[in-house]
């Protein structure tokens, strides 16, 4: 059974998630020396900014210097593109810390090569990527969609992936078409996994996890599949539709 952690405006969901960050953190470094974490693009990067950076409780808590940070997906553009996820977090996030964090982003020199490169910025990325993070930050869209793991059977060949554990996605119903995205097998290593979601755009995709479990929806598949290291930080616009008890 996932977590699901619900918050209104004031009860400040960014802190709260700021808090199981830090927690999850503790729990790495008890183990390691470092802390590996992959995140989302979008609005995730905003909540990260409130959540370790904004936070005044939480930010002088965040050992940025052990962390090591990967991207569960990336859109194929160049490193400085306003559709990078990279781009959007060194703008959100880096530039604003004095000490920083190992950042993994994708090889870019090969974004206007065409399918075979783009096979490889995956298949490089995979080389990247430790076998087991200890934590996946993810985002869930309108559509249900996380990671680039979008629904419907044009985008199956993404969930339905066993073995490799970054894929190319081609024809993104959300632009940028072209994207690498972490698949199952990643989800299925790590040690926990959080989601965000915020905002009445969220709430038809809510209703459809929560309530009618529709596992077409990539990210419902995640809960089902792996429910107890599952968490869900929300906000009561996201959920309003949403009937369960959770
Ligand atoms: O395209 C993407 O969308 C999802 C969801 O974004 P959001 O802004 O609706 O939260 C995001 O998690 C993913 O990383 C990104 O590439």
């Amino acid at each position: 059974m996932v977590s699901v952690h619900k918050y209104t405006v004031e009860e400040n969901l960014p802190h709260k998630f700021g808090e199981y960050v830090l927690q999850r953190q503790e729990d790495a470094l008890e183990k390691a020396k470092v802390f590996n974490v992959a995140i989302s693009g979008g609005s995730l990067i905003n909540v990260l900014e409130e959540a370790l950076i904004d936070d005044s409780t939480i930010a002088p808590k965040i050992k940025w210097n052990k962390w090591n940070v990967y991207f569960v997906d990336e859109r194929i553009v160049p490193l400085d593109h306003k559709d990078s996820n990279y781009c959007a977090f060194k703008e959100t996030v880096l530039d604003k810390l004095d000490v920083l964090p190992k950042v993994y982003p994708i090889d870019d020199s090969l974004v206007d090569a065409g399918a075979e490169a783009y096979k490889e910025i995956a298949t490089d990325y995979e080389e990247v990527l430790p076998t087991k993070l200890d934590l996946l930050l993810l985002g869930c869209g309108p559509d249900g969609h996380t990671c680039s793991l979008f629904p419907g059977d044009h985008h199956k060949y993404l969930i339905n992936e066993k073995t490799e554990r970054v894929l190319w996605c081609h024809d993104s119903p959300k632009p940028p078409s072209d994207r690498i995205t972490i698949t199952l097998p990643v989800m299925k290593d790590a040690e926990a996994i959080c989601f965000v979601s915020m905002g009445s755009s969220k709430q038809d995709a809510m209703r459809h996890i929560f309530d009618l479990k529709d596992t077409a929806m990539p990210s419902a598949l995640v809960n089902e599949l792996f429910g107890s290291k599952v968490s869900w930080f929300v906000d009561d616009k996201a959920f309003e539709t949403v009937t369960s008890k959770y």
